[in-house]
């Protein structure tokens, strides 16, 4: 049966949704056979290319077409939109698909243009005294020959980048051109060496020797992984129709970087970890990498798991949108694809685990009632230092303390009792504690459980750490494949419940995080949890979400910090890039909180007002430091007649801009982002630091940075940044250009 190809369809004019229709079904019936005459499939006379043909997808519409024929293959057919009759024929005349003879990439070219229209860069612009800067590719010793005969770039647009003195121009100038140039461009732009370039792209020393003008090697160009930036193989008529019919196809479903797509597909050893700055497109690898995991295998077990239920309820949304034919698993261990949060997923493991609960409740909590149907109250570690914390030192009488202790220390080594507290090794606590203050903190940590033992209750992490012990004790292993995003913030006992899920082998943990997204909890070497990634780590630096302003923006609000990853490297964000430009972020500055309401009312007020066709207002984000801010934001904005919903942790509804927790923001992304009250005074925030041992406070206020980070980067087009009085000393001293 034929292959139908989605090639770049920028050319062809916009079209309703029945002539959408109709071209689906043209297309449907042309990948059942080619050779139905209905179809029309014409070669072009005198085209410039002789594969190029016309179909008919009814009176007025012709469809254009390259017919690709491999050896022994089905045909191809790279489908590139649709155009009434006469524009048909006069696009198809002029039009080439052919194999990139540097780089082996299957591109379009244009007998009478270039291959895009593209307007000069605007030279000049950055700087006052640009006249005198040398354009940017040349100071990094770029030369138009080696970007056309190394890289294989288009002589025009390679002469036109080398002619743009910023990164912004070359910014701009990629914009405008579709498919690999464009992400060369930018890679180029942000340091990368050639080679660097073609390595990101799977460009390869021998794709060049299939340079040759046969059909086979077109096949064979086409299935490259840089030209499927452009040209997506649709594989059954449900994809088509969703391709052809949805306005609203997102390129993510189809159109993966190459390296996404090689996260996506390929195999390992073992636990593999992929990081990367915030809307690089992490989440959308787990997902493919999921579906390909289900679809290879319709037995495999695949758990896609992250921090939160929300975002799981996100994944498991736009899986359906991938693919709806998907087989989703509501059983942790039948097949298909199971979606939970870590703690949900943890849950599940206890509520089936039978009689192994009890033995797990004691060993890991010691004697105690197995009880452990509700959630222990998160007042609980407050209640226990009031209780039994007379004797502690007093920069232990924190909250914060002991949850940092109890997640890092206790729970993942099993502590029981005294004696093995008296013992145990605190590498990376901060705080050195001797026998005195161990027993002491013992105290807190036994009326914490004592008081959790008389509730018949459970925390989270104490219930990610039972579920472990049961599925190690039983040796039962209900996942073959586990999916984890937002790494950066799961505690080792969520590591220990992981690892335990699946058996040790090939594809066993595939690990998406960002540890400048840190938000929650403290850094985990997960090397100490039985999960060895042992150079099975890569990231990806090319960010689709936000703005190049944006993210210099976001990034500055990083620097100075000294970030690691989950395995102990130190990361950096230098080659962080993004392929859209966008204004500057807005920094205003209010003179009270009356003013900074008024404010916020007013930019918020503009954007619904600039909103356009089918943009809901749910698109503006409002992001506070807490819920309480929140919740008095939306009151004061409703008086000042701008509509607003506070949102905490439910799906975000329809209808009005939304107010929410920079927290609760992980994971998301909003058109129009307004950080609202980042004073001196709310950020960090002071009740963080309360009573906070100097090692903790360190910690503390890189989350703090973190937070920041991650509201700022939630932004696609516009930021605002806004406080009264003081701005908080987490913010750059001034605003990047
Ligand atoms: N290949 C792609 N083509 C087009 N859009 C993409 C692609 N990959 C990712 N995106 C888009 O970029 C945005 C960010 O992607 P995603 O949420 O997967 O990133 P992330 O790395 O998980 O981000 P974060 O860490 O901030 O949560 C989304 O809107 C997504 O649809």
């Amino acid at each position: 049966m034929p292959q139908i190809i989605l090639g770049p369809q920028q050319h062809a004019p916009q079209i309703d949704g029945s002539v959408r229709g109709r071209a689906y079904n043209f297309l449907a019936k042309l990948a059942e056979n080619d050779s139905l005459p209905g179809l029309h499939i014409e070669p072009i006379l005198r085209a410039v290319d002789p594969r190029v043909r016309t179909g008919r997808v009814d009176d007025f519409w012709r469809a254009v077409l390259f017919k690709v024929q491999g050896h022994e293959q089905a045909a191809i057919y790279v489908y590139l939109g649709v155009w009434p009759h006469d524009a048909a024929i006069d696009f198809a005349m002029k039009t080439k698909l052919q194999v990139n003879p540097v780089n082996g990439i299957a591109e379009l070219l244009f007998s009478d243009t270039p291959v895009v229209p593209v307007t000069p860069p605007s030279v000049g612009t950055a700087e006052p005294n640009a006249e005198s800067v040398e354009p940017l590719f040349a100071r990094r010793g770029l030369t138009v020959d080696a970007l056309i005969d190394e890289l294989g770039l288009a002589p025009h647009i390679a002469e036109l980048a080398m002619e743009c003195r910023e990164a912004e121009d070359i910014t701009d100038l990629a914009q405008q051109v579709p498919g690999w140039q464009g992400v060369a461009l930018i890679d180029l732009s942000a340091g990368l060496s050639i080679t660097a370039v073609k390595e990101t792209l799977a460009i390869g020393e021998e794709d060049s020797a299939l340079a040759e003008d046969s059909d086979s090697a077109l096949a064979t160009a086409l299935h490259h992984p840089a030209a499927r930036l452009q040209f997506a193989f649709i594989e059954d008529n449900e994809e088509l129709r969703r391709a052809i019919e949805d306005t609203n196809f997102a390129a993510w479903r189809v159109f993966l970087h190459p390296e996404q797509r090689k996260y996506a597909e390929r195999s390992w050893r073992g636990p593999f970890r992929l990081s990367g700055g915030a809307g690089t497109g992490k989440t959308v690898v787990l997902l493919h990498r999921a579906r390909n995991l289900a679809r290879k295998n319709p037995q495999a077990r695949v758990v896609l798991t992250t921090f939160n239920k929300t975002l799981a309820d996100a994944m498991q949304r736009d899986l359906k949108i991938l693919d709806p034919t998907l087989p989703i698993a509501e059983k942790l261990g039948d097949p298909g694809i199971f979606v939970r949060g870590v703690d949900a997923a943890a849950r599940a493991v206890v509520q089936s685990g039978g009689s192994g609960v009890a033995p797990a409740v004691e060993a890991v909590l010691g004697a105690r009632t197995s009880q452990i149907a509700r959630v222990t109250d998160r007042n609980a570690w407050r209640d226990a230092i009031a209780s039994n914390g007379d004797e502690l030192p007093s920069q232990l009488k924190s909250p914060v303390f002991f949850q940092a202790e109890y997640d890092l220390v206790v729970l993942p080594n099993r502590v029981t009792n005294l004696e093995g507290y008296a013992k145990v090794r605190r590498p990376g606590r901060g705080v050195p504690l001797d026998r005195n203050a161990r027993t002491a903190v013992w105290s807190v940590i036994s009326a914490y459980r004592l008081n959790a033992g008389i509730h018949g209750s459970v925390d989270f992490i104490e219930t990610a750490s039972i579920a472990a012990w049961i599925l190690n004790a039983s040796g039962a292993r209900p996942a073959d494949h586990v999916l984890v995003d937002e790494g950066q913030d799961l505690s080792p006992a969520h590591w220990q419940f992981l690892r335990a899920l699946v058996a040790d082998g090939p594809d066993d943990l595939f690990i998406a995080e960002d540890s400048h997204q840190r938000i929650y909890r403290s850094r985990v070497v997960l090397g100490h949890y039985g999960i060895k990634i042992v150079g099975r780590s890569q990231r990806l630096r090319l960010n689709y979400r936000t703005t190049q302003q944006n993210l210099r923006y976001a990034v500055s609000v990083l620097t100075g910090t000294d970030f690691a990853d989950l395995e102990d490297g130190a990361e950096d964000t230098s080659e962080y890039r993004s392929a859209r430009l966008g204004p500057a972020p807005r920094r205003i500055s209010a003179s009270n909180l009356t003013d900074e309401l008024d404010q916020a009312a007013t930019v918020v007020g503009n954007w619904l007002k600039e909103l356009k066709d089918g943009e809901g207002p749910e698109t503006i984000g409002i992001l506070v430091r807490t819920e309480q801010a929140g919740e008095q934001l939306v009151r004061a904005l409703d008086e000042r007649l701008v509509p607003a919903r506070f949102v905490s942790d439910k799906a975000v509804p329809s209808g009005k801009p939304v107010v929410m927790t920079m927290h609760r923001a992980k994971g998301m992304e909003f058109t129009r982002v307004l950080i609202f009250g980042v004073d001196a005074a709310a950020l960090p925030a002071p009740f963080a630091l309360k009573n906070v041992t100097d090692a903790d406070r360190q910690d503390i206020l890189q989350r703090e940075k973190s937070l920041l980070y991650v509201a700022a980067t939630r932004a696609r087009d516009e930021l605002v940044i806004l406080w009264a009085g003081d701005p908080s000393k987490l913010l750059p001293s001034s605003a990047p250009r």
